[in-house]
């Protein structure tokens, strides 16, 4: 079943997301760890307790930080989220703070810091783990006190915040080096969710990769089977973050309306040589997805009076195009493909990589 949040979830009770956001910002989650990890989510979400997202660059923690405001009694409240990392340590504290008119050169009015704005709300504190030391000790005293002071200011401000914070780090080993307070640690990490890498949830990369498309301006209806089992093959080491650029990159290339392989980014795989008739062939595939009826292969030999093409196709490639149009009528679950084709997931996956790997090779689509 697809498990997007653009409608009532059945499966983790999470009420809509897309309700007044952006339609990037509906959570894909067609994998089971993903499912999961929402359903964590939803039971986080009523909570006032503060929560940790861990993950690896891209994962979508801030997604999930979203989420949690979304569907937790803040929810019309502001979400106020700020990247710990971007920021020199001084412009930092003046943000999360406020300051004072005056406090230093060039602030001529004082100004309510994000604690301030994020008042009744939620203030999503990303990278966590890059904060320095002595603002460290100041945000704690901020949690402990449930009030702030603006900078070069004596009064102190009331404030509500629900924390939300997110780090790619090993926080942990921060702590045991010195690097992070353990008071600060203990009293962020009452709830934590683990955000897994894209490599561990292939199911997704397919919806996801669906998803961009959709948000993109140009009309492309999809990607091509070649496409799917490049977006497949690759380890994704910059995560949902990447797969999106690797579609913007798809979309703004695409010469029909189906995304093909050469459309994506060259560094997806190591080596990148299309040969032409498995080019003619996802050209075909596209046209025939594109106006529902039979196209003709640019780039072959067809109805020269010898056998067709198809006659001359080893079973190799038949069984190659068999799994990617399952994989695709199944939306791209490898779960549920895998059941359809009566194989185990892993004998899919390996099979997957397989195609990828003999496409990457240059022997894909060779005639003998
Ligand atoms: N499950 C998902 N469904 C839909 N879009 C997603 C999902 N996960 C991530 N994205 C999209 O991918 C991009 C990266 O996600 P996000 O910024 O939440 O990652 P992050 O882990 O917070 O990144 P960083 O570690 O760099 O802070 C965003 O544009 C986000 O909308």
């Amino acid at each position: 079943m697809e498990h997007e949040h653009g409608s009532t979830c059945s499966i983790c009770g999470l009420v809509p997301l897309a309700r007044g956001l952006r339609r990037a910002d509906r959570v894909i989650a067609r994998s089971a760890a993903m499912q999961e990890l929402l359903k964590r989510a939803a039971r986080f979400a009523p909570s006032e307790a503060p929560v940790m997202v861990r993950g690896e660059t891209g994962t979508g923690k801030e997604v999930i930080a979203r989420t949690l405001h979304a569907n937790g009694p803040r929810a019309g409240k502001p979400f106020v989220a700020v990247n710990v990392a971007a920021l020199p340590a001084e412009l930092l504290e003046s943000e999360l703070f406020g300051h004072g008119k005056g406090a230093f050169t060039g602030a001529a009015a004082s100004r309510r810091g994000l604690f301030e704005e994020a008042n009744e709300g939620t203030l999503f504190l990303d990278e966590i783990g890059e904060m320095a030391l002595p603002l460290q000790a100041k945000l704690l005293r901020a949690l402990q006190d449930g009030e702030v002071r603006r900078v070069g200011e004596n009064r102190s401000f009331a404030v509500d915040a629900r924390i939300v914070c997110a780090t790619h780090r090993d926080l942990a080993s921060r702590v045991a080096a010195g690097q992070f307070r353990e008071d600060l640690y203990f009293r962020l990490k009452v709830l934590t969710l683990n955000v897994p890498p894209l490599r561990e949830r292939p199911e997704d990369v397919l919806p996801l990769a669906l998803q961009f498309l959709g948000e993109e301006k140009r009309p492309l209806t999809g990607f091509t089977e070649a496409a799917k089992a490049r977006l497949l093959a690759h380890s994704w080491p910059g995560n949902v973050r990447e797969l999106q650029n690797a579609v913007k990159h798809g979309a703004a290339l695409a010469q029909g309306a189906l995304v093909d392989r050469d459309d994506l980014p060259e560094d997806l795989e190591s080596s990148d040589r299309t040969p032409s008739a498995a080019r003619g062939q996802d050209d075909a595939d596209a046209l025939q997805a594109a106006d529902g009826r039979g196209a003709v292969r640019e780039g072959t030999t067809l109805d020269r009076g010898g056998p067709s093409e198809h006659e001359l196709r080893s079973l190799a490639e038949v069984e190659r195009e068999h799994i990617l149009r399952v994989l695709d009528a199944c939306g791209g679950s490898q779960a549920e493909a895998a059941r359809v084709l009566g194989i185990a997931r892993n004998t899919l996956w390996r099979k997957l990589r397989g195609f990828a790997e003999t496409e990457a090779g240059g022997t894909q689509g060779a005639r003998s």
